[in-house]
């Protein structure tokens, strides 16, 4: 997961007029150093291609906040594998399904390693966590029992009384503001529901109400975005001084030490309530509760400890909240700007379940036009439009030397929409999925949202069954327009940069109830 606010990063150099040009005299005689001390670096290797870089800053200034984008820019001139720098940090931008598949299929072990920050290493336990937790012995056990335990078929199948309750929920609450004729907020509403389904789903409980479950989600949205602002102190080590003074590493240092504070209060209360009767609405099968019995019972030498436990909670919520209601409001934001596709889709819903209100599992299996509405929003809006690895040793990757340490970023958005893998690469065709076997299960590299090979998501499974049967719902349940004075075409898709790609601005819309439901 990475992402890029440049806003942050510039700001780090606001507070000295003269640092700018202080910084270029003293990056000239570092790289001269380094030339000198580390000869290899002038070797005849052969890498890929770079655009002109600065001194210091590397490529930066050619990053806009939405990089994605100025990757997809950049590599037009420059091709599918190019060279950049961030600062002094060299990363490699991988662009097209060939190349992605050499890094996550053909040479997958080498590219195991997740490259990582003080800020994540402070906000994740010192990476004990899943996503960022260096290859090995730990990494595989956490990533098993996330995959047999946590997230498996059944696991999910278990969890389907919770989205059934949640999305009944959702229903009544657009029905409300239909009938004060009050517009829609689609985006509010989605990250309300997936983080209740989440969070039933991993406490036994909604946290969401009341003054911890709002400051929660407070926090929440907190390390997301410190997540997403990269400073200059971490692309530039020897600047590294300009987040203690700007206040990041405090900031961040204070976020941590509140969801630790959190963590420990969820985690202290299921142990007091062991053994104790509980109400209607809490469970017993969560993931707390299971993480805590594989502790108490582990004799293992690789044991997951407390912080263990509380890492891949944050990591669960962090990873599974966003992506999963990001997806729901550019599925929606792009139905709005194609009636005909939310036409067709409202006939296939409505006639699979003519007759009945309640959608069940077997019903979203016949759905093909659904699924093939979320694979085409998931090719043009991936959640995390980013997969960053580190090159475990030295490799080569479609004919280029990449050396060992390198950082490795493949642009899954830009892959969406490479035209030498896609028609019509930037229209929404949900149709185009109709009559292909492409998946986003990790095996076609055309489309990898999820993305691929052993670090690819394990939530895939939970994630889908709760965009579906949500989404199957609301366009069941209700006719949907923009606002008064919205066109199709007018419709704003900005997005809002951050480690995760939301819509900008919210998506409103007009709900009518549909009387047959
Ligand atoms: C639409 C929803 C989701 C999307 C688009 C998504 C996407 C991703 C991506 C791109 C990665 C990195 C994969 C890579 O580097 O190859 C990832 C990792 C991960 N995701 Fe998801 N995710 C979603 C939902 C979820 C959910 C619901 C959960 C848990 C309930 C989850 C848990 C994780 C975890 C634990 C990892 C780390 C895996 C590792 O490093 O081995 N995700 N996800």
């Amino acid at each position: 997961m990475l992402s890029f606010n440049q806003q942050q990063i510039l700001d780090g150099f606001r507070f000295h007029p003269f640092l700018l040009s202080l910084l270029g005299l003293l990056s000239l005689y570092f790289v001269a150093k380094r030339l000198y001390k580390n000869p290899s670096l002038i070797s005849n290797k052969k890498l890929p291609p770079s655009p002109p870089k600065l001194p210091v800053l590397g490529n930066l200034h050619q990053l806009s906040t939405l990089a994605h984008r100025s990757f997809q820019s950049l590599g037009t001139k420059h091709g599918p594998v190019m060279l950049i720098h961030f600062g002094n940090t060299p990363a490699v931008i991988v662009q097209s399904a060939n190349a992605a598949k050499e890094i996550m299929k053909t040479n997958d072990l080498i590219f195991a390693d997740k490259p990582y920050t003080r800020t994540t290493r402070r906000l994740f336990y010192d990476l004990k966590d899943i996503s960022v937790a260096p290859y090995g012995e730990y990494w595989r056990k956490l990533k098993s029992i996330c995959v047999l335990q946590l997230l498996s078929g059944n696991r999910v199948q278990s969890f389907g009384f919770i989205r059934e309750e949640e999305t009944a929920l959702l229903m009544e609450k657009i029905n409300e503001s239909s009938k004060n004729l009050e517009l829609v907020n689609l985006s509010e509403l989605f990250v309300s529901v997936t983080n209740d389904v989440i969070c039933r789903a991993v406490f036994g409980r909604k946290y969401s109400e009341g003054e911890g479950g709002k400051r929660f989600l407070m926090l929440l949205r907190k390390v997301l975005e410190l997540m997403g602002s990269m400073s200059i102190g971490e692309f530039i080590p020897w600047l590294s001084w300009i987040n203690y003074v700007n206040g990041f590493d405090r900031e961040v240092d204070r976020v941590a030490r509140e969801v630790d504070g959190f963590l420990e209060m969820v985690i202290q209360e299921h142990m007091n309530n062991e053994g104790v009767e509980i109400s209607r609405d809490e469970s017993r099968d969560n993931f707390v509760d299971i993480l805590m019995s594989l502790y108490k019972d582990d004799k293992s030498d690789v044991s997951v400890d407390r912080d263990g436990i509380k890492a891949i909670i944050l990591d669960i919520i962090a990873g599974g909240t966003d992506t999963t209601s990001a997806t729901l409001e550019w599925t929606m934001s792009e139905l709005l700007r194609h009636p005909i596709a939310l036409k067709n889709l409202q006939n296939e819903v409505r006639e699979i379940t003519r007759g009945k209100n309640v959608i069940t599992e077997n019903d979203l299996s016949k759905m093909h036009y659904l699924k093939a509405v979320v694979k085409e929003t998931l090719r043009l809006h991936p959640p995390i439009p980013f997969l960053a690895r580190v090159a475990r040793e030295n490799v080569k990757v479609m004919g280029y030397d990449i050396s060992i340490g390198t950082m490795i970023i493949t642009n899954t958005w830009a892959i969406g929409r490479d035209s030498e893998s896609w028609n019509e690469p930037e229209k929404f065709m949900p149709e185009r999925f109709l009559t292909s076997s492409v998946d986003f299960k990790g095996l076609d590299f055309e489309l990898i949202p999820f993305g691929a090979g052993r670090r690819g998501c394990p939530g895939v499974t939970f994630a889908m069954a709760g965009i579906e049967l949500m989404l199957a719902n609301v366009v069941q349940k209700f006719e949907w327009e923009l606002p008064k004075g919205t066109t199709c075409e007018g419709l704003d898709m900005t997005e809002q940069a951050g480690v995760t790609t939301h819509r900008k601005n919210p998506l409103l819309a007009v709900a009518t109830p549909c009387s047959d439901f």
